[in-house]
């Protein structure tokens, strides 16, 4: 179906990933389907029930106007204030840092990371009910986003009382790096809101002056710094060298762009009963994901198909989301994203091997970073 776009035709997977041919096949929420898979799945389970308490405490302290905000934005209660059991997320940035710190320090360094854990948590939070706003998108864990619930004025205040919360964790916490974390956490969210003001600005621009590289660079920033510096404040929790801390925070950037690049895949092609957002949303939002960008500037026919649909605003309908996707698909802006995921783990593996050199001690973490680039659509 691909027509052979300008370059990005001939990207082919490479790496782990390749090789275990495992690159958006399974789905999201079977991790089970192979030894990683239950390994990761562990992984998260076990961080979930780690950080929790503390993600609950933390919110329990807030004023209670931002605390029902919060609770509801978390899936922990109903708009109306009565307890829920909803979807909370899928946890990956607080494992992150737990496995960081436990392939660097063990268990006692994993059980002194949760704070940490639970700040990261807290500032993904912050920008999902920032980023919400911003893209007025009004499904987020398959229910009502804050804002359309709560409106917008409350939606930002609850994301900044979520980002106060994380300055907070680390704040109180006596361990000796949790100042340095606090540091590192601050100049992350510095980047992730350079990232996010680089993709609004992209939004309001023409799509044939969008590049590759920049989506790519935007999207590290917006997605890779998060996770870079989760794995970063694991490891500096461990008492790790700076070395290490470095080459676990380029880990988590390379694995964070790859799981950027496959969610943009989700975004147009995933079951929206997985996703739990509507089907094909980014399409409908004219957003330029990497795959669009990619078949944008791929120079083939199904570039110029795209580009005639992008230049006028979505109409409700199947066929205008159908065609869209097909003009992506078919120039090649599915296979590349996919390719570039893959290239992109291969290089979180090498820095994972320079960071952890003992496979075993790695386990953790190379469960985490296959389970978030093998969700499918
Ligand atoms: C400053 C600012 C507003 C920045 C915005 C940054 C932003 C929202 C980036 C998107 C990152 C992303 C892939 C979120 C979904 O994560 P996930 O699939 O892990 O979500 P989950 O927690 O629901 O599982």
């Amino acid at each position: 179906m691909t027509e052979a776009p300008h370059g990005i035709a001939g990207a082919k997977p490479t790496g782990t990933l390749e090789r275990h041919g495992r690159i958006g096949t399974q789905r999201e929420e079977e991790p089970e389907g192979t030894p990683d898979g239950q390994e990761a799945a562990v992984l998260l389970r076990e961080s979930r029930a780690s950080v929790d308490p503390a993600l609950r405490s933390a919110i329990a302290s807030l004023p209670a106007s931002m605390r029902r905000i919060a609770l509801y934005h978390f899936g922990w209660q109903h708009a109306d204030g009565t307890p829920a059991s909803g979807n909370a997320g899928k946890a990956i940035r607080p494992a992150l840092v737990l496995a960081s710190a436990a392939a660097l320090g063990g268990p006692t360094a994993r059980a002194a990371a949760v704070p940490a854990a639970a700040a990261v948590e807290l500032v993904h939070n912050f920008t999902l009910l920032h980023d919400d706003v911003m893209d007025r998108d009004a499904t987020r864990r398959h229910r009502p986003t804050a804002w359309t619930v709560f409106g917008d004025a409350d939606a930002i205040l609850a994301g900044d009382a979520l980002h106060a919360l994380a300055l907070r964790s680390l704040a109180v916490d006596p361990h000796p790096a949790s100042a340095a974390a606090a540091a590192r956490l601050a100049d992350c969210v510095m980047e992730l809101c350079e990232g996010q003001h680089a993709d609004t600005a992209m939004e309001r621009r023409a799509p044939d002056e969008v590049t590759l590289d920049e989506t790519l660079v935007m999207a590290e920033a917006k997605t890779g710094a998060l996770l870079g510096c989760a794995c970063a404040l694991g490891a500096l929790y461990a008492g790790a060298a700076d070395e290490e801390v470095a080459a676990l925070d380029a880990f988590g950037r390379a694995a964070g762009l790859a799981f950027q690049l496959i969610d943009d895949v989700i975004g147009i092609w995933g079951d929206p009963r997985r996703t739990g957002k509507p089907a094909g949303a980014d399409l409908a939002a004219r957003k330029k994901s990497l795959p669009v960008v990619a078949a944008l500037t791929s120079g083939t026919p199904a570039a110029a198909e795209l580009a005639e649909l992008y230049a006028a605003p979505y109409e409700e309908g199947k066929e205008d989301l159908e065609r869209s996707a097909l003009a992506v698909e078919r120039a090649g802006g599915r296979d590349w994203a996919q390719a570039q995921a893959a290239d992109h783990m291969a290089r979180a593996m090498q820095e994972l091997a320079r960071a952890v050199p003992d496979p075993e001690a790695a386990g953790g973490l190379l469960a985490l970073a296959e389970f978030v680039t093998r969700r499918s659509t």
